[in-house]
């Protein structure tokens, strides 16, 4: 689905931040990124969405050329792609239902269609109480979660979180480990960005370990 050819990024004039990367996302994978802070895993979260391009080698997702996109193909692929960003990037002015809800109206989707879906999801993260207020009320650990809602909503064929545990105690991070689980058990190829090591050691799972911007892959 994914491929990674000698792919290396600096930012402007800066040191190389990712070095000879090579490795592929295989479908219906699972794999957790990992390495120490400032390593590189937000970069290579920001490639694989397609929201940068690299200095040097090669990048193919569904098997197009990234380096050859133009914006309306970059926009359609990814929809293709389900991400939750480490800032969550929520719509303050949307409410959170109404955030959940985008990508499955930005696909054209009439609301009769998918507004039991949103609510059974916003329920299931234990927002369901939360549903109709705007994100700036929302304590971290909420939004962290209205964004996973969001990102999972349309079912993407890759989904891609940074951190997605962080702001939430052990107990509701399993909780939402386990709806990447239902997730990648339908289908969907699944890469989690993320420091924490018991998050890690309850699912046994490809780990990508980036360090100083040279990546391994331990399957
Ligand atoms: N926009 C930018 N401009 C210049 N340098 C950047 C930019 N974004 C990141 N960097 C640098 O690139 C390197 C990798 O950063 P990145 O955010 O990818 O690391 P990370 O592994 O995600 O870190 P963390 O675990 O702390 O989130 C760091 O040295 C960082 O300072």
């Amino acid at each position: 689905m994914v491929r990674f050819e000698n792919v290396g990024l600096r930012y402007g004039m800066g040191p190389e931040v990712l070095r000879d990367v090579t490795f592929g996302i295989p479908a219906r994978s699972f794999q957790f990124l990992t390495g120490p802070s400032g390593a590189g895993k937000t970069t290579l979260l920001r490639l694989l969405f397609l929201s940068l391009r690299p200095t040097r080698g090669l990048i193919s997702i569904f098997g197009r050329d990234a380096a050859k996109l133009d914006p309306n193909e970059t926009a359609a692929l990814r929809q293709r792609i389900g991400i939750v960003f480490q800032d969550f990037r929520l719509l303050d002015h949307l409410s959170t239902y109404e955030n959940v809800a985008l990508p499955l109206r930005v696909q054209g989707r009439e609301e009769a269609s998918y507004r039991a879906e949103v609510s059974e999801l916003l329920q299931w993260v234990g927002l369901g109480e939360r549903m109709h207020v705007l994100p700036p009320v929302l304590s971290g650990g909420e939004k962290q979660r209205a964004a996973i809602a969001r990102a999972l909503i349309s079912r993407p064929e890759i989904l891609l979180a940074d951190e997605p545990t962080g702001n939430v105690d052990p107990s509701l991070a399993r909780r939402l480990l386990r709806l990447f689980l239902e997730l990648h058990k339908s289908g969907t190829s699944i890469l989690i960005a993320t420091h924490d090591i018991a998050l890690m050691d309850q699912f046994d799972a490809r780990r990508l370990v980036i360090n100083q911007g040279r990546l391994t892959v331990y399957d």
